[in-house]
């Protein structure tokens, strides 16, 4: 697991309201250096270890004007920036062992999940902070210039990150189920006229901010969660 700056590289096992989990505490980014396949060998630890459901979160700067800083975005779906240049976590020959050559994406993210999200967040009184939306991921580690940041939000998505994208696509290829969000730890530059700068000190902040509703919505959510994935 990637050791660095709020990734603390740690595998922990354990039962989670009575449900046996894995819990990855940090992970590993294209801008460390390593091949998008070794990013992405947790995926395919988990499937063969039985893990059914896969939850991914990550910190992600918010493109959608709408978004505040500390709202949390349910993912209905992703842009794969790095995949247009033809870096897939699939490339290269397939192992059918796991999945098929070209697996299906329109239906990456689980849609009762999003919903069990949406309806649990509601209890716990999340609604105020609660939003969905389209995530891209690019490589980092540079955050995005205006000009970068302008064209995302004009090609759909509302935030923007460095993860999680290359999880999913190979956490569907071999049939997990997946969840995903985002936590909006700063708003995306915009305009030229801005004083604001993306920098890691603030997005580690807000996600100390949020930490313990992002606990209690997971937690509360795999409660609720059926065993045995129909979905695959
Ligand atoms: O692993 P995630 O995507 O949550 O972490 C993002 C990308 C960088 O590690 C960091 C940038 O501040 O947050
Ligand atoms: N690429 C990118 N990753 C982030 N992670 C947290 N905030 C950001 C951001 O603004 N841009």
């Amino acid at each position: 697991i990637g050791c660095l700056d709020g990734h603390a590289g740690r595998l922990v096992f354990g039962m989670l309201k009575g449900k046996p989990c894995v819990c990855m505490q940090g992970r590993f980014h294209l801008y460390e250096g390593y091949a998008i396949q070794k990013i992405t060998l947790p995926m395919r630890i988990f499937s063969l270890l039985g893990v059914e459901t896969v939850i991914l979160t990550n910190a992600a700067g918010g493109l959608n004007q709408d978004f505040k800083v500390g709202d949390i975005m349910i993912m209905k779906d992703h842009i794969n920036m790095p995949g247009f240049a033809g870096n897939n976590p699939l490339a290269g020959p397939n192992d059918d062992r796991f999945g098929v050559r070209f697996p299906c994406m329109s239906d990456a993210y689980d849609r009762e999940l999003q919903q069990l999200a949406v309806d649990v967040g509601q209890e716990l009184g999340y609604g105020d902070f609660l939003r969905e939306g389209v995530y891209c991921v690019l490589g980092g580690p540079s955050f995005e210039t205006i000009a970068e940041c302008r064209m995302l939000h004009n090609l759909g998505a509302d935030a923007v990150g460095m993860s999680t994208v290359h999880e999913v696509i190979v956490a569907r290829h071999c049939g997990m189920r997946v969840f995903a969000m985002s936590l909006i730890t700063n708003k995306s530059v915009m305009d030229y006229d801005s004083e604001e700068k993306a920098n890691h000190k603030e997005v580690l902040e807000t996600a100390q901010h949020r930490a313990v509703q992002l606990q209690k919505l997971v937690s509360t959510m795999v409660a609720r969660m059926e065993f045995n994935n129909t979905n695959a």
